[in-house]
Parts: C-alpha cells; sequence; structure tokens
C-alpha cells in the first residue's frame, strides 16, 4: 500500500506526492510517495517556523514539555505501525525498527521533562544591592537535514531539545524516508503543537536542504550524514555566523587484545559491524588483533558473521535486513571488490548482492593503507588487521581521518583506562559494540566525524539550539 506523504507547513499538509519511495527488500512494493519540494516550499516552511516561534517561546515550558510528553504518549500507541512503516521504507529489522521508535518515544520523554528544568544561574555581584542571572534564550528558526538510516529517530532527538527550548523547527528528512518523519510529525501535530513550530519539507537535499542552510531566517542547522555534504553546509553556515551541528562519517575502530575473551570480542565486534545492516555512522569497520588471539577471534567472527540470517525484516527469522539502496549496494560490493584488489583474503561474504542483500563480510590480512581500511564503507563490512601488541594498535585506532567511536576488548582495566583517555573520538566503548548510545549523555566526535563544537544528546543537546544572556538586576 502507498502512502501519500505530504509537506507540513504552518499546520497545513500542502504539496504533491511525486515522488516513489520503493520497499528495498521487495522493490515492486512502492511504499511512500512524497513531495519533491523546490525552494519555495523551504521558504514558506520558514516563513511558518518565524511567525510561530515567539508564541511557543512565550509559552510556559512546562506546557511545552507536556506537548511533547504527550507526542510520546501518541507515538507509543501508534508504535507497531510506525515500526513497520520504518522496515519497510528503510530495511531495518523489526527489532531493530521497534527499537529506533521506542528511542524515540524516550527523547520525547526525556526532554519533554526538561520543560520543568530549563532555567540559568544566579551568580554573585561585584556591584552593591545588584543580583547576577544568565538566561538560555532560543536561537529562533532551527533547521534539521537528517539521514535515511535513523528516519525517526535522529529527526526526534534533533527536533525535541529544539521545541522544548522555544525554538521552531524546518525539518528535511532524507528523501529515501520520508513516512517516519510524517509519523513524527503528526504525533506532534495530535499532541498540540502550534501550528508553523514544527514543519516538514520533503525534497532533495541539494535543493531543500541548501535553501534552508542559505535563508538568513535559520540560526541554527544540525545535520548528520556524509561528511562531504556537512563539510559544505559547515561553509555555508559559518560563513554568516550562524550555528552548525555536524555528526558525520566514521571509521570506527576495534582493538581486540590478547587477554580478551575471544567469543565475546567477536559477539561484540559482530554486533557493532553488522547490525543496523553495518548502516550507522557508529558502526565498527576495522578491527586490529593483537598476534596471539589474532586467527581464534577472526575465525570466531566469521562464525558469527555466518549466523545471521538476511532478509525482509518484517519476515520471520531474519537478522538483518536490506541495505538502503542500489547506491549503497554498490559502494558495498566495490569496497569488498577493492579490497580483494589491494591483497585482502574475504573470510565469510562479499559475494555478489543477492537482490538488496548483502552478506556479513569478513576481511583478512587487510594492508592499513588500503582503502577499506581508510574510507568508510556504510556496509556490513569489517576489516580485521594483526598488530604487535596493544601500543601499535592504538596508535592505528588513532591513525584516521575520523573520530567518531572505537573500541578495546580486553580484561586488562590497565589499558581500558589508558585507551579511554588516549582514544582520539568521541564516544569510546570498552568490551561493548560501538554501536549504540544512551539519549541522556553526550554524542559527537572529533576530527572529520563532526563540527567539534555542540553535543547532541542529553542536556548538553540544548547548548546549541540556545544562546546566552548575563542580566545585571539592580536596585533602584
Ligand atoms: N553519519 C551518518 O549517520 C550517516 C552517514 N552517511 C554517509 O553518507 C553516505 C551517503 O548517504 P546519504 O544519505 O546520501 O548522505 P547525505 O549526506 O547525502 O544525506 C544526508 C542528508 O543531507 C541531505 N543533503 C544532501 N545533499 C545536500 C546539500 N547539498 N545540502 C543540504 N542537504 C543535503 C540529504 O538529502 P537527500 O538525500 O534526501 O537528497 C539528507 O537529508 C553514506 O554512504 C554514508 O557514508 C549517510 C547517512 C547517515
Ligand atoms: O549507534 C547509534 O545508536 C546511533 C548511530 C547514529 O547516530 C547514526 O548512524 O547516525
Amino acid at each position: 500500500m502507498t502512502t501519500e506523504v505530504l509537506n507540513l507547513i504552518g499546520g497545513r499538509w500542502t504539496g504533491e506526492p511525486q515522488h516513489e519511495r520503493r520497499n528495498p527488500a521487495r522493490r515492486d512494493e512502492v511504499v511512500a510517495a512524497a513531495p519533491r519540494s523546490d525552494v519555495s516550499a523551504a521558504d514558506d516552511a520558514v516563513t511558518a517556523a518565524v511567525s510561530a516561534q515567539p508564541g511557543w517561546a512565550a509559552m510556559p515550558a512546562p506546557a511545552r514539555g507536556a506537548i511533547l510528553q504527550d507526542a510520546a504518549d501518541i507515538l507509543r500507541q501508534r508504535h507497531v505501525q510506525v515500526a513497520e512503516d520504518l522496515v519497510r521504507e528503510e530495511g531495518k529489522t523489526r527489532a531493530e525498527a521497534m527499537g529506533e521508535v521506542r528511542r524515540a518515544i524516550d527523547v520525547l520523554r526525556y526532554f519533554g521533562s526538561h520543560g520543568w528544568r530549563l532555567g540559568g544561574e544566579v551568580l554573585p555581584s561585584s556591584l552593591p544591592g545588584t543580583q547576577v542571572f544568565t538566561r538560555h534564550e532560543p536561537i529562533g528558526v532551527a533547521a534539521l537535514v537528517t539521514p535515511w538510516n535513523f528516519p525517526i529517530a535522529i529527526p526526534a532527538w534533533k527536533a525535541a531539545p529544539a521545541l522544548i527550548s522555544g525554538n521552531a523547527v524546518v525539518l528535511k528528512p532524507a528523501e529515501l524516508t520520508p513516512l517516519s518523519a510524517t509519523h513524527l510529525a503528526r504525533a506532534l501535530m495530535d499532541a498540540g503543537l502550534p501550528e508553523g513550530v514544527f514543519n516538514v519539507v520533503h525534497g532533495r537535499g541539494s535543493v531543500v536542504g541548501d535553501a534552508l542552510a542559505r535563508d538568513k531566517r535559520v540560526g541554527a542547522l544540525s545535520f548528520t550524514g556524509s561528511t562531504k555534504v556537512g563539510l559544505g553546509l559547515h561553509e555555508v553556515l559559518s560563513a554568516r555566523r550562524a550555528r552548525v551541528q555536524l555528526e558525520m562519517g566514521g571509521k570506527n575502530a576495534y582493538l581486540v587484545l590478547d587477554d580478551a575473551d575471544v567469543a565475546a570480542a567477536a559477539k561484540v565486534v559482530a554486533a557493532g559491524g553488522f547490525s543496523l545492516t553495518g548502516q550507522a555512522c557508529t558502526a565498527t569497520s576495522r578491527v586490529y588483533v593483537t598476534a596471539g588471539v589474532h586467527d581464534a577471534f577472526v575465525e570466531a567472527l566469521a562464525r558469527e558473521a555466518g549466523s545471521y540470517v538476511p532478509g525482509d525484516g518484517l519476515a520471520e527469522g531474519t537478522t538483518m535486513g536490506p541495505v538502503v539502496s542500489d547506491e549503497q549496494l554498490a559502494i558495498d560490493a566495490n569496497a569488498v571488490a577493492k579490497a580483494r584488489e589491494e591483497g585482502a583474503t574475504v573470510v565469510v561474504g562479499g559475494s555478489e548482492a543477492e537482490g538488496s542483500f548483502f552478506r556479513p563480510t569478513v576481511l583478512a590480512d587487510v594492508a592499513h593503507e588500503s582503502d577499506v581500511a581508510r574510507n568508510e564503507v556504510f556496509g556490513p563490512v569489517v576489516a580485521t588487521m594483526k598488530v604487535s601488541d596493544y601500543d601499535e594498535g592504538l596508535a592505528r585506532v588513532n591513525d584516521s581521518q575520523y573520530g567518531l567511536t572505537a573500541g578495546i576488548c580486553t580484561t586488562n582495566l590497565r589499558a581500558a583506562h589508558d585507551f579511554a583517555a588516549r582514544a582520539h573520538v568521541g564516544v569510546v566503548k570498552i568490551n561493548r559494540p560501538t554501536t549504540g548510545l544512551d539519549l541522556n549523555v553526550p554524542f559527537g566526535g572529533v576530527k572529520d566525524s563532526s563540527s567539534n563544537t555542540f553535543r547532541e544528546q542529553g542536556p548538553y543537546a540544548i547548548d546549541f539550539y540556545t544562546w546566552g544572556k548575563t542580566v545585571y538586576l539592580g536596585q533602584e
């Protein structure tokens, strides 16, 4: 069944559904049709947001929070349908999609509860009879440009802190996944969000996303996606000194030491590398293994990889969904072909794609300088490399243009602490998969993974959407 998706501008559903999205697991099924908007729709959405924002910011923060909490409840009532639509448009397994929708619900609840806690500080003044306090003012209009790989959780974790702090929002979701963003918008509107406070414009990133970035009324833009697009947005936004938050690519590394439990390490690396079909910016994609356990680890990882059952995420027994698009499928296949040319051994997987499915792939004997060891694949492909000891492993982990997540499997407390201190990444996982984040703690990277400024998630997320003011209150 095709669902017609429209833009949401100033509380009205508008536009012509023209662009079809097909189910990556069943290509004859059209899941959704959405507008391919032009720049005028982006302009209208920003106009609506500008006009709605002062009223929204004037509403008491607990009342704003109550709307987010109600939206969470509505999403909870609809969660089975929302998750199944997410599977059909993006390709996750049912369990992964349920987890993602759950996360969106929890994010709305979490930031909804912040309505009771927002505020500033009261500070002593050097002046007699004077009080100093700080205020956190909303930026005004925030644009959110989001990817297809977490099509409801990422819009939710960007929108919720923006909204609770009194901003109006214009969301440009990825063209591949229009339906999940619509479910989020419907829940917010059905919860009583005033018209114009949350707007959605569907269309090409290079048209709608670019127009939002260039609109001087947009005070902040939060982006998740490829490094290439993110760096372009950074140039546009910083040229006019608007806020920009970027969560981009990764080449996330794992280090497995001789003292690790090999079977447990293989499970951790497989979960980070193959869950979500490897389509996460936090996915494990290169593994350094010390010589004593190298061969046993590669064997154990290959066994884990072979145990996945690729298929339609809604089918019973499927443990890995399809690749999201033909373009991504070609990237996965080419990465393995190139690795082979550069001397790697394909231990398991790596065969021609079957339809939209690509088998979990483990590569061994990978050269440190080869393409697959350095560039993001965004698919279920894990490159393994032997290192002589911890120091060499740590140096290899840090030898990357990216710095999003990294992990270590070890039972040595000293190594674990040293790694936590010296891994040059935004998130360190010790004996846990590189994927998977708590919603109440900061998330972001360094180097080419991030804008290296404001973190997402947790209370820190609110900093990006507010600016600080200091008030001196004296008596006459
Ligand atoms: N860090 C992460 O979580 C993610 C990383 N990626 C990486 O990016 C690669 C490509 O994926 P893709 O989805 O195409 O990522 P993109 O960076 O192209 O897309 C992310 C978002 O940005 C929009 N966009 C694209 N071009 C522009 C532009 N010029 N100006 C403003 N917005 C724009 C997209 O719109 P639209 O696509 O609808 O046109 C989408 O909404 C992946 O293979 C992976 O390496 C991808 C997704 C998530
Ligand atoms: O690992 C996760 O849970 C989040 C990953 C993520 O933020 C992304 O892929 O964009």
